[in-house]
């Protein structure tokens, strides 16, 4: 097996997916007369977020959506961001809200995910979309594990009987990407900080998610010939004074034992706002009554 074919290519699928957002809004507008919209709220400067909120208004109008971007100062209170999801909850234009993260300190994050109307909540961090993804109910499911969902498929076909170590729990990817994979009928793992051999735990694994957000702590002769690994991590380091991007695993060394592996950047990341596009026409057509084009 070459390399190459063991590169799982999240850019290149996230572009498929989106282009066929894009004919499935158009279809939408023609046959039905309405256009999704999403609403995307940032509070504060932080620089990383700043780019991913430019990008998720750059692709949701390529994808032929209404964007509206809510671009508020750091010293924003817990109360005028609650005004604000108030009135965008309100708004039949607005199929879709989601709150950039990370928030100021004054302002706590679930209780303005909370005040998200759960239909809207195009991130699936409502706790009532948590509850669904837990329960079975078709509600809104978080769009980074959609996205490593969505890619071990492409990659594997069937997960049933698979067994899966997801490393971190964090409500946004560790805690619904093991429920994604327990719907899926596999056997899971959740590995964290206390976790006590996580090398013998990821040796075990025919697919590792990782997603603790430091850099390259799974080390490429933990995994498994043969398994699958989705690098959800996004870490900025410097080497030789420069800047680089790097996952949780040490690519270099998983990429020659793994029969897949999503790069970074170019794995994960680009799935996430191609699963929100996705989410927001969901939103759309539920909250229009309107079947889902196929
Ligand atoms: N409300 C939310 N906040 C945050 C989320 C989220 O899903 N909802 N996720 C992240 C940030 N994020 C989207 O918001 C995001 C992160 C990374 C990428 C991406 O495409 N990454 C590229 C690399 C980009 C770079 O150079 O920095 C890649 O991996 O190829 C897209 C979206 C936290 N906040
Ligand atoms: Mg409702």
């Amino acid at each position: 097996m070459s390399d190459s074919s063991r590169i799982i290519d999240g850019k290149a699928f996230a572009e498929k997916l989106r282009a066929k957002i894009a004919e499935q809004v158009a279809f939408l507008k023609e046959k039905h007369g309405f256009t999704p919209g999403l609403a995307v709220v940032l509070v504060g400067e932080d620089p990383a977020s700043k780019v991913y909120v430019r990008n998720k208004g750059e692709q949701t109008k390529a994808a032929g959506m209404a964007s509206f971007e809510y671009k508020l100062p750091d010293t924003t209170s817990q109360a005028e961001m609650l005004a604000l999801i108030d009135k965008l909850n309100k708004d039949p234009n607005v199929n879709g809200i989601l709150c950039q993260l990370p928030v100021p300190k004054q302002i706590d994050p679930q209780a303005i995910i909370n005040a998200i109307d759960p239909d809207k909540d195009v991130d699936g961090f409502h706790v009532v979309n948590a509850g669904k993804l837990a329960t079975g109910g078709e509600g809104l499911v978080p769009c980074t594990p959609y996205g490593c969902l969505l890619l071990l498929k492409d990659r594997l076909g069937d997960l049933a009987g698979k067994h899966a170590v997801v490393i971190g729990r964090s409500n946004i990817v560790g805690k619904p990407m093991a429920q994604l994979l327990l719907n899926e009928s596999c056997t899971v793992t959740i590995a964290h900080s206390k976790t006590k051999d996580l090398p013998d735990e990821v040796r075990r694994a025919d697919i590792v998610v990782a997603a603790v957000g430091r850099p390259e702590m799974v080390k490429g002769d933990w995994i498994k010939e043969g398994a699958t690994v989705i690098d959800v991590g996004i870490n900025r380091i410097e080497v030789n004074g420069k800047g680089k991007l790097v996952g949780d695993v040490e690519y270099a060394t998983a990429l020659p034992r793994a029969a897949g592996i999503t790069p970074v950047p170019g794995g994960v990341g680009p799935m996430t706002i191609g699963l929100l596009l996705r989410n927001t026409l969901v939103a759309a057509c539920r909250q229009r009554g309107v079947k889902l084009p196929d």
